[in-house]
């Protein structure tokens, strides 16, 4: 039994929320002729991207969002890849388009990713909408980032003169967290693999964001008492793992971590649900530009 005291920021109800919360703005769009459409892009025979693909699609379906679905085999080509993209740019009953990661090897995915309109980008991951983010005038911000604020949000917690932690630099997480907490005034430090301490940079730390993909890296007692921790970590234990039956696990030790922190994502149903509710967000944003 735990003696947490922390707040759940539950992020399947929260997103449940949110999607439920667009259905009036798509029903206004399509009142004036437009149908808000997401264009889903998946190449390859990755199994959780084929769970995730579905669930965006479930999900979107829910909101009155309409999807196309563009399933490739794992040895399409990169130039095949962006004749597709050229085609959901130019079509324009698509507002969204969702080239769903990884890729397979020997597609080279920056070039792809920079071929997405920056106006359908719903993902956020364009140059342009990256760079837009970094100026601080955010078009369409990277769909995980933003579920972290959303949920840090819940928490009641201010970042404002906080000392954040966000460990991991990817593209699509790390760096553009930071990059939102910066502009909501939290003074930030990004840890990663060469980090000399991280235990001493946890211990610090008043929100921790971690977004390693390394299975519960993070034990409950390096975590400050009162901290909002924001777990972005989805990793699946291997079966043969004591106590694992493939189950899924943070990035963050949860139950010991709840025992210190104010408020802390559980995994799975923090921030992978609030990933899909933000894209969506984002497509309808992109359908009402129109
Ligand atoms: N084009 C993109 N590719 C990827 C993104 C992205 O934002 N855009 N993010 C991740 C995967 N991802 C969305 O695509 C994603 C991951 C996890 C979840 C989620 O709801 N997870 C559940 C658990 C599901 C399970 O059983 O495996 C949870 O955390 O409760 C949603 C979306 C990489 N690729």
């Amino acid at each position: 039994m735990s003696d947490s005291t922390a707040k759940i920021l539950d992020g399947k109800a929260l997103s449940k929320h949110l999607i439920g919360e667009l259905k009036e703005r798509v029903l206004a769009c399509v009142e004036r002729g437009v149908t808000p459409c997401l264009a889903v892009v998946l190449v390859g025979e990755d199994p959780a991207s084929k769970v995730y693909v579905r669930s965006k699609e479930r999900k979107a379906a829910k909101a009155g969002i309409a999807t196309k679905d563009h399933r490739m085999s794992a040895d399409t080509s990169t130039e095949t890849l962006l004749g597709v993209i050229a085609e959901l740019n130019a079509d324009p009953a698509v507002h969204g388009i969702l080239v769903q990661l990884p890729l397979p090897e020997g597609i080279d995915e920056q070039r792809v990713l920079a071929a997405v309109d920056p106006a359908k980008d719903v993902d956020g991951f364009h140059p342009d909408n990256l760079g837009l983010l970094m100026l601080g005038r955010p078009r369409f911000v990277a769909c995980t980032p933003q579920g972290c604020m959303r949920l840090l949000a819940e928490s009641g917690v201010s970042p404002e003169g906080k000392r954040a932690l966000v460990i991991g630099r990817s593209t699509i997480v790390g760096k553009p967290v930071a990059q939102l907490l910066v502009q909501a005034n939290a003074t930030v430090t990004v840890a990663h693999s060469r980090t000399r301490d991280l235990e001493a940079e946890v211990r610090q730390a008043d929100i921790v964001v971690a977004a390693v993909g390394r299975p519960e890296m993070v034990p409950g007692a390096w975590i400050k008492p009162g901290a909002v921790v924001i777990d972005v970590g989805i990793n699946r234990l291997e079966p043969e793992q004591p106590g694992a039956k493939g189950r899924l696990v943070g990035d963050v030790h949860y139950a010991s971590a709840a025992e210190q922190a104010a408020a802390i994502t559980p995994v799975p149903g923090g921030v992978g649900p609030m990933t899909i509710a933000c894209l969506l967000a984002n497509v309808v944003e992109a359908a009402e530009r129109v």
